[in-house]
Formats: C-alpha cells, structure tokens, sequence
C-alpha cells in the first residue's frame, strides 16, 4: 500500500503535511485508509473543477478587457470618418492639457471648417457628401505626424491638436492642410466625364500654454476661424489677442456683416 500523495496535486503545506501524517497512520487501519482514499479521490476531482473555473475566469476577464476595449473605441470614434468623434477628440485635448500642465510643452489647436460644403450636398447629394468628408479625412491622416491628432468637431468641422508645437510650426502645417485640401478631387464615379468633387478649407489657430484654460483656448481657435472664414476662406488665421479682436471689431462695423 502507497504511503505518497498523488504527485500532480497542488496542495497547501498544511493541507500536505496532514493528508501524509493520516496516509502513514492508517497503513494499519483499513477503515481510516478506505476514508483516506475517498478523500482523496474527492479532492483531486474538486481540484481540477477548480482549475477549469479558473481558466474559464481568466478566458472571460480577457473577453471582457477586450470588450471594454471596443466599446472604449465605439465612442470615442467618428463612424463616417474614422476619426476620433467629438467626445474622444476632447479627452484627448484634455490629456494634453494636463500633461502641458506638468511641463512647458504646450500646444496648437487648429479648428478647420470646410468652405462652402453644403453646396456639395446639394449639388450632388448627401452620399456625395459623406464621401467627401471621408476623403478629407484620410487627407488629414497622410498630412499629420504620428503623435498629432484629429478629430472630427462637428458636421464639416474637425480639430487638429498639434503636441509640442509653436504658432509659426501650426501656421506651416495649417498652411500644408490648406493646399492638400485645395488639391484634393474626388471622382464622383468611375464614368468618364463625372465631375471631381473639390473644395476649400478656412482654419483658426490658437496655442494652449501651461496653465490655460481649454474652453478659452477653443474659443480663441473658434474667432480665428470665423476671421479666416469672413477675410475671404481658403486661409489660416492664428488667434494673437489684440490683431484678432481689432479685425473682429472691424468686421462687427463693416456694412455686409453689421
Ligand atoms: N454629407 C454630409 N453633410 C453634412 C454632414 N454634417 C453636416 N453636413 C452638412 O454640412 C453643411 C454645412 O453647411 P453650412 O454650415 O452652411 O456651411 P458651408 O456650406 O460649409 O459654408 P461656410 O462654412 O460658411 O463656408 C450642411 O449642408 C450640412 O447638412 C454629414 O455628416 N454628411
């Protein structure tokens, strides 16, 4: 008769040290022994339940990461464009701010409105439209380094965040936005002769420093735009405190927009 635990069994020292001082004890003892074995026997079966259960809770604690991963991803994303959508393109203005908070890194926020959009919509249709804003997107994409990002702001509007950069550095990518966006034509069709869906873009640029307020940061890029947007489209416009309000003075009183 065997005196040694079953050697693949995963015990506690205390458990292990009594199951082997009752195996010893009962090499005379039938009765104890018959026990001892029944115990045993239910404890490796309780064991490997045990084991299954807990490659089922690691397999569904990964299903779930994986899930909350998605979902995370679902509502930060723009379903047309594949940008980031509103929500997630704030989150990330607020990541950087506060990472701008801890050092002196700062960034530019670009605001960009598409000129004249809804003429395509009604030209051509809706779908024309989602398709041209799709295309603007992949533009943005190809025009922005790794670690800037975009998002889509609202119907034809999208934001640009630029990490450690200063407003010549904005006005220069700005300026590479502008003239992508000018050159970009989206076939309509593969017919011959189906016209290219063109347009323009009018941006406004602000800096966040360490320290600003974001809401103030956004409305500044937001009066910049609505400067490039009245001064002619198809331009950049940075936001500098007192150019900016005295070219937005002078709009309020100018004939056509008083
Ligand atoms: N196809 C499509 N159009 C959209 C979407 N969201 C907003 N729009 C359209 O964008 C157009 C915006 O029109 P406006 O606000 O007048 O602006 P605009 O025509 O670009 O003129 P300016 O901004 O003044 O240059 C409207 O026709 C909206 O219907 C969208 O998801 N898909």
């Amino acid at each position: 008769m065997s005196t040694k635990l079953p050697k693949d069994m995963r015990y506690t020292q205390a458990i292990e040290a009594r199951l082997q001082r009752l195996l010893e004890r009962s090499q005379h003892d039938e009765e104890l022994r018959e026990d001892l074995d029944w115990l045993i026997g239910k404890y490796v079966r309780l064991e490997r339940k045990l084991d299954k259960i807990s490659r089922i809770s690691d397999r569904l604690q990964g299903e779930v990461l994986e899930l909350n991963r998605q979902l995370r991803q679902a509502v930060t994303t723009d379903h047309l464009t594949g940008l980031l959508n509103r929500r997630g393109a704030v989150e990330r203005l607020e990541a950087e701010a506060s990472r701008a908070g801890r050092g002196d890194l700062g960034f530019c926020v670009l605001l960009l409105d598409l000129d004249h959009f809804k003429r395509i919509n009604d030209t051509y249709g809706h779908d024309a439209g989602d398709l041209f804003l799709e295309k603007i997107a992949e533009c943005l994409r190809t025009c922005l380094r790794q670690y800037d990002s975009s998002g889509r702001w609202g119907g034809e509007e999208f934001l640009v965040l630029l990490p450690g950069t200063n407003l010549q550095q904005a006005q220069l990518v700005a300026d590479k936005l502008l003239q992508a966006i000018r050159q970009l034509r989206v076939p309509l069709s593969q017919q011959k002769n189906a016209p290219d869906l063109h347009c323009t873009l009018s941006i406004g640029i602000a800096r966040f420093n360490a320290g600003d307020n974001l809401n103030q940061v956004l409305a500044c890029a937001d009066q910049a735009l609505y400067l490039a947007k009245n001064q002619g489209r198809d331009q950049a416009q940075t936001f500098c405190p007192q150019q900016t309000q005295q070219a937005l003075e002078a709009l309020r009183h100018h004939p056509c927009t008083s």
